[in-house]
């Protein structure tokens, strides 16, 4: 079994007990749940913008341990002066060390830019709880999830207000999507090896309509990639261990915005 599949085995599992301990009644009527969310795709347009979704990642599968002192609060407040597009806050306790309460928190204190969900959604549930802790986009993976999922998932998302990143790595993961006014993330990590390769992103560039928002996902460290990348038409730039490797990731990032222009 790969750690894409372990993961989703044990997502699913996770999902099924989170639903019996908190209803989905108890989820919409969270004071989150009636704020109208920060839309991704205009904060991805703003001419002004820089593009840059910073992630909080503590840990991941292909690192192990990443940052386990730097604070979501410390980190928020960081990434906000260095005029992120959005941030990105991985919510998986299991493989990545991230909690739901590191994103209710974040919230409390960023109330201009959008904050992703970044989890393995195999359910409606997530994305009903994804908005109740007070997101504004949430991931679907297409290695994951089949093209109906997609769809669904999709469609329950825009109706609840969430803007979504569509996160692709292959063709045969493109073809699952409609690509019509969307978000598409290229992963740059086959999620199942962990092998890192940008190219991905400039191969699949191509095959996404002008119509679509386009972000590059992971293994960006330097600002000249970024861009090189605009050059492709990306305009969202999804970065997470470069910052959160370092001992202070919001001046990471700031410096890095620096030399962006
Ligand atoms: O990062 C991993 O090891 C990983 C393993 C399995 C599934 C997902 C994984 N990462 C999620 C991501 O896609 C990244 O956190 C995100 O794109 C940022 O990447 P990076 O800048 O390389 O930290």
């Amino acid at each position: 079994m790969n750690i894409l599949d372990k993961i989703i085995a044990h997502k699913k599992r996770e999902v099924a007990l989170q639903k019996t301990e908190v209803e989905l009644k108890r989820l919409v009527e969270s004071p989150a749940f009636k704020r109208t969310p920060i839309s991704l795709m205009d904060s991805l347009r703003d001419p002004n913008g820089t593009g840059i979704i910073a992630e909080y990642k503590r840990q991941s599968p292909s690192k192990g341990i990443i940052n386990d002192t730097s604070t979501i609060q410390e980190v928020t407040e960081g990434y906000l002066e260095a005029n992120v597009a959005a941030q990105s806050i991985l919510t998986d306790k299991e493989f990545f060390g991230g909690t739901i309460l590191d994103l209710v928190q974040a919230r409390e204190i960023n109330n201009t830019k959008p904050i992703l969900r970044k989890d393995f959604i195999v359910d409606g549930y997530q994305i009903v709880e994804a908005k109740a802790i007070g997101a504004d986009v949430i991931l679907l993976i297409a290695a994951c999830l089949t093209a109906k999922e997609l769809k669904q998932f999709g469609n329950l998302a825009e109706d609840l207000g969430l803007d979504v990143l569509y996160e692709v790595h292959n063709q045969q993961e493109l073809d699952k999507i409609e690509l019509d006014n969307k978000i598409i993330g290229i992963n740059n990590r086959n999620l199942k090896t962990f092998e890192v390769d940008l190219e991905h992103s400039i191969a699949l560039a191509k095959q996404i309509p002008d119509n679509c928002i386009k972000v590059s996902e992971s293994g960006i460290s330097d600002p000249r990639t970024i861009i090189g990348l605009r050059e492709f038409g990306f305009q969202g730039f999804l970065i997470g261990e470069n910052f959160m490797k370092t001992e202070n990731p919001g001046f990471s990032c700031k410096e890095f915005v620096k030399r962006l222009t």
